[in-house]
């Protein structure tokens, strides 16, 4: 049986798709009343209410009971991947990692948090452009799903991932994946910003592509591979996140550019907008090695308090330079 650790949006709307073809799926609710609420109606009102959920879907409150799984999908918001894994008596050989950031306390990798906790399992990374709404009423998706294990463990997790409509693609790169997941959101903030701004499509534009040098550049350094950061949880899904308002780091960034307060901004704990919490740890991790991040640093201003058209002067007012750049290149 396939279990997801995690019933927000996401972790459910996975759990919907996986369902879809009557399979049974074990979905684990931080929350008790939550997890006997799914039971009962049928429906996760707290963070996907829109999903009528399938019959063999079953939520529990108990991570031992996650122990019954042969493949655990590993979907809770990054900043507390670890805390649960810590609670977790045994793991299956495979865990596949569908938060995207980096860990604040540590500077770590979602791969590294899980590898420590659980040394003996197999990882893979599944991230794309999946809006969770999407996801759950059955529209088309794909997704990268790469794996640490390489081609065996591709063999083990695609048939129990694949659906008609869920398209997993091969990749061995485990850190190329996690690292455009987690930049994605960062990014997303700053575009969000613009449109918020007004500043209009063109300026948008510019910021995606810069941020996906930014995107390159970083994950490069730290030893992903480039091909990795061009697909599916790279470029796709950076277009996808810094484009719409059904982003929740990009609406964070828009809400930052109609003029409300970074506190104000941040202070629904419900959901998580992953950016807010990758930024600082991105913006150390960049500066530790050495590569240049001006997005990434401005989105950091912002959520620091700085004023969103001050912080788009500054990175207007930056020297022109040449636009190309080649893999391992960390100048901006
Ligand atoms: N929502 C989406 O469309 C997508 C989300 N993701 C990623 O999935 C991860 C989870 O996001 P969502 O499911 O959207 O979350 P969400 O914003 O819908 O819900 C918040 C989640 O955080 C959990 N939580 C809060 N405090 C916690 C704690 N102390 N320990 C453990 N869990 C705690 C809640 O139980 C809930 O599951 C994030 O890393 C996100 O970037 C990835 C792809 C799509
Ligand atoms: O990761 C996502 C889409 O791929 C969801 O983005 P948000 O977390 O910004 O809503």
């Amino acid at each position: 049986m396939i279990g997801v650790v995690g019933a927000g949006a996401w972790g459910t709307a996975l759990a919907q798709m996986l369902a879809s073809d009557g399979r049974d799926v074990l979905l684990w609710a931080l929350d008790d009343g939550l997890a006997e609420a799914i039971n009962e109606t049928r429906c996760n009102g707290l963070y996907l209410p829109s999903a009528d959920l399938a019959p063999s879907i079953r939520a529990t409150h108990d991570l031992s009971d996650m122990e019954a799984c042969d493949i655990l999908l590993l979907v809770t918001p990054a900043q507390h991947l670890g805390s649960v894994l810590s609670k977790m008596g045994s793991f299956p050989q495979d865990l596949v990692l569908c938060s995207k950031g980096i860990e604040q306390s540590s500077g770590r990798m979602m791969n590294d948090v899980a590898q420590e906790a659980a040394p003996d399992a197999q990882i893979a990374v599944l991230s794309g452009p999946t809006f969770a709404h999407e996801v759950a009423e059955g529209l088309p998706a794909a997704v990268t799903l790469a794996c640490g294990g390489g081609d065996t463990q591709w063999e083990r997790l695609a048939p129990a991932i694949a659906r008609p409509n869920f398209r997993p693609y091969y990749s061995d790169d485990v850190t190329g994946a996690e690292i455009g997941g987690a930049v994605k959101n960062v990014l997303a903030i700053a575009c969000g910003v613009v449109d918020g701004l007004g500043l209009g499509q063109n300026a948008r534009n510019a910021l995606i592509t810069r941020g996906f040098a930014e995107m390159l550049r970083f994950g490069v350094a730290l030893g992903g591979k480039p091909e990795t950061l061009n697909g599916l949880c790279g470029l796709g899904d950076l277009v996808l996140t810094c484009s719409s308002t059904s982003s929740r780091n990009f609406s964070l960034g828009k809400a930052l550019g109609e003029g409300m307060s970074a506190a104000e901004a941040l202070s629904d704990k419900r959901t998580v907008a992953e950016g807010a919490h990758t930024a600082p740890v991105l913006r150390e991790l960049a500066q530790r090695h050495a590569i240049s991040m001006p997005i990434t640093d401005a989105v950091n201003a912002l959520l620091n308090g700085e004023a969103a058209r001050d912080v788009v002067q500054g990175l207007l007012a930056r020297p022109l330079k040449a636009e190309g750049h080649r893999a391992g290149d960390l100048g901006a």
